[in-house]
């Protein structure tokens, strides 16, 4: 039988939760591809999945935001079951997802992509506080799409969703590709969020820039989670790590 003390500590874990996975499997057509994924994420976190490619760190992004063919299992945002949930409503959750391809729209330019998202919750970042931000976007506010660089069109991705007001980022191979000097920005723009209470759960190859910046790894491997490492354990498991994940 619960007891009020049980109660009241599952209470309280809840309350610091802000992503709960459970038993998540994950199908595109008849491919079976996660495999019952657990993981946890309080507020104010950062961590990362990490895996060798094709281990399902971004089909489990995906599946959080209901960009899946078929999913069963458990996923628990900021106290709410969203399993039956349409793919719309997860953002106004206070979700915000940039996927590999980051979705900048070619045609527009910096400021009307900013000025796109249609799922504002209060606490957005106002245009002012984004360009304090990214003072480079400022600078090319009125460069199209099509003419931004590939760490231009990361941030702007980056920074259209903290426009919606999200108080958790999934970010998905968002170093990928881009030169040392960007990636050094979008740590410090992550720190920065950090700093806010942002909670971030990053799906990153480059483990050099994630390993700092993280309070835990979780590491996946044909479609589940097969260890956690805190940053703490991080140093006496990193030959370990490397290995596992073919680096
Ligand atoms: N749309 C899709 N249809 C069918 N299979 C898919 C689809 N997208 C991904 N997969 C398969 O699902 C598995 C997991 O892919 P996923 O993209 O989640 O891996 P990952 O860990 O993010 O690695 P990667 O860096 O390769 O993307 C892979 O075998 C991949 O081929």
């Amino acid at each position: 039988m619960e007891t009020a003390e049980h109660n009241q500590e599952t209470h309280e874990a809840s309350q610091s939760e802000m992503l709960r996975v459970q038993d998540l499997h994950a199908f595109y057509g008849e491919s079976h591809i996660l495999h019952g994924v657990n993981f946890n994420v309080k507020r104010g976190e950062l961590v990362t999945l990490l895996g060798r490619n094709g281990a399902g760190r971004s089909t489990t992004l995906k599946s959080i935001m209901n960009m899946v063919g078929r999913r069963t299992g458990s996923i628990v945002i900021n106290g709410e079951e969203v399993m039956g949930m349409k793919a719309h409503h997860i953002p106004r959750l206070g979700v915000g997802y940039c996927p590999e391809e980051r979705g900048i729209f070619a045609s527009l330019d910096v400021e009307e992509n900013l000025l796109l998202p249609p799922t504002v919750r209060s606490g957005g970042m106002g245009l002012d506080e984004i360009y304090a931000m990214f003072p480079n976007l400022y600078e090319r506010r009125r460069s199209q799409g099509t003419r931004l660089s590939g760490g231009e069109q990361q941030m702007l991705a980056m920074a259209r969703i903290l426009r919606t007001g999200a108080r958790m980022l999934l970010l998905d191979e968002i170093t990928e590709g881009l030169a040392p000097v960007i990636v050094q920005k979008l740590g410090e723009v992550l720190m920065q969020l950090k700093g806010r209470g942002m909670t971030i759960v990053l799906v990153e190859q480059n483990f050099r820039f994630a390993a700092p910046l993280a309070d835990r790894h979780f590491v996946m491997d044909h479609g589940q989670i097969v260890e956690e490492i805190s940053a703490a354990q991080l140093p006496s498991r990193r030959e370990h790590l490397n290995s596992m994940l073919g680096v």
